[in-house]
């Protein structure tokens, strides 16, 4: 239930990323001010300008590429030029999701009825009738109704509570398909390759807890892993809601993430090893796009779209989705996916993976998964533009611009070396430039331009039309595009050399010109990074302000993009720090908290005797922390035995991982003037607690509705004070120092009432000389009391607002 606070710079990215484009009231600098898309006057010096909400080079490139039929477009690009509806996703995973659901069910479906409805909607709110269990919802309200329209204040109040406390998480709609179609089970190891902001690793996490009971943990795990550091930021920050011992978010270039293979003499000497290499169950491929599926939430792209932003990226995209596969194990599934409706990043990229693979990967047909989701099949045709001229095959590309415009690009993809006759002559695409005569400036027989010659429209031999493009007029939505690969035997070995080839291809320098210079842009406009932005109230970020140590990633030091086999040792590393500097070191990753397995045995058994915590709770080897100094730890996390194993392997292997957030914080030192008379120094966190407290049987209190509402509402209640005199007297006979305090389950028996299960309601507490201390954050406190007061008075509990920040 618990959650941390906000670094200053995670704050200075929150409000850069928040600000909203729709809204945006000056006149935007770089625009041209000759252009005809501008839509103000000149009579006004300062009136509010609306996006330009077409551009003439998008229709173009669009309709030649027949990504709808013609009698569609005006549909299509109507509704792109329209605002994104908000939706939003209960996590099915948390102890409150039924509840949460029937509040939507029940109570804000009936209640926003009346209020504004656009687009042909109907209903206010509704769930998204093809994900599971009514766990999505698309509501019909744009985010800036929600914030202007006073009757929807609840409603709005409502979304920015659960979302911060992690009940919630406001999601794009189609952005929730791809982790649907990986099919994750709760013990598979999962990579999700390019994860900031995270939304997609949240619901990757919620289906390995689905089915976890109170004090287990699945026995999968994910690896999160995004190249940018500020974005791994907002990535931890959108995990830590989930509370979960079962992640790994690490901070690598998804195209050279490490494989972490031991080698074998290494496996004679540890007979006892559980992995040997990381391999995955499961990958997700949300690769960096050019992101026009989002251009309903981020309209400025209207302006900034080329064609050449999507040709950039497929080198990229294909070396991740590469690399993702090499990671996959034999029968295992990965999920290809972009917010971009470009073929170039989408089939091409799928039909070159496939062409690679040689037969080992194979695209699965997922039609008959999710049926209510409307869909597409990948185009089998397509062609690439460049410098105002179609090509439709590999043959046609001018020499000079084939260091950018590769073979793979094309349905039949290719090779430039195969241009080349048995005698050495060069191919049709001779760069010799033609003048208006006919003759080549040097006097010679002129070799026309191949662009000249079209060939034959090509089409692809895969079965490209397994994978799905979901476009906005079909029900609503962004775009977005997504294919399903099935490894079904090892990859050609000889993928490594063409892997070498492509990264020299991707890193050449080639004169590229503007166009080709904007397409290494990468998308950061997508779409839950201004989700969560816009979910983090500025009150929430001082009220966290205290927490920030937990969210703070040390900025990373530039790192050679090639990551060497061999780490520097330390001591070579130290030798170049500064005397007073302190620098976190992560074996070979300079800048990095390290992550160090917690084993002082006195420590751990003061915690266990304390709160008497049963011997069926593992905590050997499973405690970590970030700081070298066993001195002077603060906090002490616990990982799953699937972490444990990676984090063991990652030890092995010369911390090849460079580890920014690992397990769930499980216990803190007590402040100086907290527990100076407590005989334990560490206090169970409130993350921590649900997975603890049905192992522990010291430090315990039952209240009785009444008084744990008491306690929730006044934060700190005299012994004397409650109703229940019992509970008072039990507090008293406690042990200074942390402890927990249970809601009673009513007109159940003792036993009953005192088992813990999923549904156990408990919060930490701290036991001073004659009073109790709420120890959990205001918000944790509000959410609570909303809650309690539905379960217990469901008519009041569902209309009162419940302010807890006195
Ligand atoms: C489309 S966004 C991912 C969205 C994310 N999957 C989600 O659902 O919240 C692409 C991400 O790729 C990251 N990225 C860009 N280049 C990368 C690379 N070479 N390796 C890993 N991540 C990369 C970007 O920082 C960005 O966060």
């Amino acid at each position: 239930m618990g959650r941390g606070g906000k670094s200053r710079t995670q704050r200075k990215h929150f409000r850069q990323s928040r600000e909203n484009v729709w809204k945006r009231s000056k006149i935007d600098p770089n625009s041209n001010p000759n252009d005809e898309n501008r839509t103000q006057t000149n009579s006004n010096p300062n009136p509010w300008t609306p996006f330009a909400t077409e551009n003439p080079s998008f229709d173009h490139y669009y309709k030649e590429q027949h990504i709808v039929n013609e009698q569609e477009w005006e549909q299509f690009v109507t509704v792109l030029r329209t605002s994104l509806p908000a939706s939003f996703r209960i996590n099915s995973s948390t102890q409150f999701a039924d509840d949460i659901r029937s509040q939507l069910e029940n109570d804000f479906a009936h209640s926003l009825r009346d209020e504004v409805a656009e687009g042909g909607e109907t209903e206010a709110i509704r769930p998204l009738p093809w994900y599971p269990g009514n766990f999505a919802w698309h509501s019909n309200f744009s985010r800036m109704q929600l914030r202007k329209n006073q009757t929807l204040a609840r409603f709005h109040e409502f979304l920015k509570l659960e979302n911060e406390i992690g009940n919630i998480t406001r999601q794009e709609a189609v952005s929730m398909v791809p982790p649907l179609f990986l099919d994750v089970h709760s013990d598979h190891f999962v990579l999700d390759m390019c994860a900031a902001p995270g939304s997609k690793t949240f619901q990757l996490l919620e289906t390995i807890h689905q089915s976890t009971k109170a004090g287990s943990l699945p026995d999968g795990m994910v690896i999160a892993n995004d190249l940018d550091v500020q974005r791994c930021n907002l990535l931890i920050h959108q995990t830590k809601r989930m509370c979960t011992a079962n992640l790994i978010v690490t901070n690598h270039e998804a195209q050279n993430f490490p494989g972490c293979r031991l080698n074998r003499n290494r496996e004679r000497i540890e007979p006892d090893r559980h992995i040997d290499q990381l391999l995955f169950d499961r990958v997700l491929c949300d690769v960096p796009c050019s992101g026009d599926g989002t251009l309903r939430k981020a309209p400025d792209l209207w302006r900034k779209w080329n064609s050449g932003m999507g040709q950039g990226l497929h080198s990229l995209q294909v070396l991740i989705a590469m690399r993702g596969l090499s990671l996959l194990k034999i029968g295992g599934r990965m999920v290809y996916s972009t917010c971009s409706m470009n073929p170039i990043e989408n089939e091409a990229v799928v039909a070159e993976v496939l062409r690679r693979c040689g037969g080992s990967v194979e695209l699965v047909d997922v039609s008959s998964e999710l049926p209510q989701l409307i869909r597409r099949p990948g185009l089998k045709s397509w062609k690439v533009y460049d410098k105002g001229t179609w090509l439709v095959s590999c043959k046609d590309v001018p020499k000079f611009r084939r260091s950018v415009i590769l073979p793979g690009m094309f349905p039949s993809g290719g090779s430039y070396q195969d241009l080349v006759d048995s005698n050495g002559n060069a191919d049709m695409g001779e760069d010799i430039s033609v003048c208006p005569n006919g003759h080549s400036e040097d006097g010679l027989q002129a070799v026309e331009n191949p662009a000249n010659h079209q060939s034959a429209e090509e089409f692809t031999d895969f079965p490209i039309e397994h994978c799905m493009r979901i476009v906005p007029h079909d029900q609503n939505t962004g775009a977005f595009f997504i294919a399903v690969l099935q490894k079904v035997a090892p990859l050609p070995a000889i993928q490594e050399k063409s892997k070498m080839e492509i990264v020299e291809q991707y890193v050449e320098p080639v004169n590229q010109s503007p166009e080709d210079g904007q397409a290494l842009q990468i998308n950061s406009s997508e779409s839950a990074l201004e989700e969560i932005s816009n979910a983090v109230s500025e009150e929430n970020v001082n009220a966290n302000e205290k927490n920030t140590e937990d969210l703070e990633v040390s900025p990373a030091e530039e790192q050679d993009s090639k990551e060497t086999k061999e780490p520097p040792s330390i001591e070579n590393v130290e030798k170049k720090v500064p005397a007073k500097r302190k620098l976190q070191i992560q074996g070979k990753w300079r800048g990095v908290d390290p992550v160090v397995f917690f084993k002082d045995e006195a420590i751990i058994n003061s915690i266990r005797a304390f709160y008497g915590i049963s011997e069926q709770f593992p905590l050997d080897g499973h405690l970590v922390t970030r700081n070298n100094d066993a001195g002077h730890v603060k906090r002490i996390y616990y990982v799953s035995k699937s972490v444990k194993d990676v984090v063991k392997l990652n030890f092995s292997v010369g911390q090849q991982l460079k580890i920014t957030s690992v397990g769930l914080k499980m216990f803190e030192r007590q402040s100086a003037r907290e527990g100076s008379d407590a005989p334990c120094a560490f206090r169970i966190s409130s993350e921590g607690l649900p997975l603890i407290l049905p192992y522990m049987t010291k430090q315990i209190l039952h209240a009785s509705p009444e008084d744990f509402k008491r306690l929730l509402q006044d934060k700190d209640v005299k012994f004397a004070d409650f109703a229940d005199p019992e509970l008072g007297e039990k507090a008293a006979n406690l042990m200074p120092g942390c402890c927990v305090v249970i809601l009673d389950r009513g007109n159940r028996s003792a036993t009953e009432s005192h088992k813990v299960d999923e549904s156990t309601i408990a919060i930490g507490c701290w036991r001073g000389r004659a009073r109790l201390t709420v120890m959990v954050t205001a918000m944790d406190c509000q959410e609570l009391l909303q809650r309690l007061l539905i379960r217990l008075d469901p008519e009041k509990g569902s209309s009162v607002p419940v302010d807890c920040s006195s």
